[in-house]
């Protein structure tokens, strides 16, 4: 039996190669995805956090960047309370597309959603495109947070997931008009396997009234 105080649904978005499942799998397994395909649609992984001391179960749901299937992966998007928008630092395509995942992101999922842009692909830096000034400046204009990651090297992944988990647990402590979308506050949970948990009363706080 085990016991989670919090599950919070995450989102990975971006455009296509920018490393995403790369990101997620490194998250989840300590590991680099060897041989990683187009995701098609939408895949999910899940990961139990300790926040602050409180553990968190992070729900995450790496969408497919390709363009196809951008009218599957919107539909994932509802109430998500925290994503990661991926770009790749050798890739200024990648880069440019972010203002319309960006806008996407705050209508699709929630405009409190809490977002961390992460530039990816940071043990390639001779192959560089984006600056790291640059990126940190479109964060601060867009209220992002920013780290850049490498899924190869696992640099900045963990610290990607915590950070956001992070700021969502503060946002709920301060209640600063945060509307808890996203978030579900488990009371009771039993845990057959390690992968199956089964939430026996799992409430879901709007975190606004509190
Ligand atoms: N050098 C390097 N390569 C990476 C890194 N992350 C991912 N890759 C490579 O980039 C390619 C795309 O990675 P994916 O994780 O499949 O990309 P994605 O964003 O999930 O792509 P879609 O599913 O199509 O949206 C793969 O060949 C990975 O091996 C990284 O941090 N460094």
């Amino acid at each position: 039996i085990s016991q989670t105080d919090f599950l919070f649904k995450f989102l990975v978005i971006g455009s296509a190669g920018t490393g995403k499942s790369c990101l997620l799998h490194q998250f989840i397994e300590t590991k680099f995805k060897q041989d990683s395909n187009h995701t098609i649609g939408v895949e999910f992984g899940s990961r139990v956090v300790n926040v602050g001391g409180k553990t968190v179960k992070l729900q995450i749901w790496d969408t497919a960047g390709q363009e196809r299937f951008r009218s599957v992966t919107r539909s994932y998007y509802r109430g998500a309370a925290g994503a990661l928008l991926v770009y790749d630092i050798t890739s200024r395509e990648t880069y440019n597309a972010l203002t319309n995942w960006l806008t996407d992101a705050r209508t699709l999922a929630s405009p409190n959603i809490v977002i961390i842009l992460c530039g990816n692909k940071k043990d390639l830096d001779a192959d560089r495109e984006v600056t790291f000034l640059e990126a940190s400046r479109f964060a601060q204009e867009n209220e992002l947070m920013f780290l850049e990651t490498s899924a190869l090297t696992g640099e900045n992944v963990e610290e990607a997931f915590l950070k956001t988990a992070r700021t969502i647990l503060n946002k709920m402590e301060s209640g600063k008009q945060y509307t808890g979308d996203g978030v579900v506050r488990v009371m009771r949970c039993v845990a057959f396997t390690p992968n199956i948990t089964f939430c026996i009363v799992a409430k879901k706080f709007n975190f606004g009234f509190i």
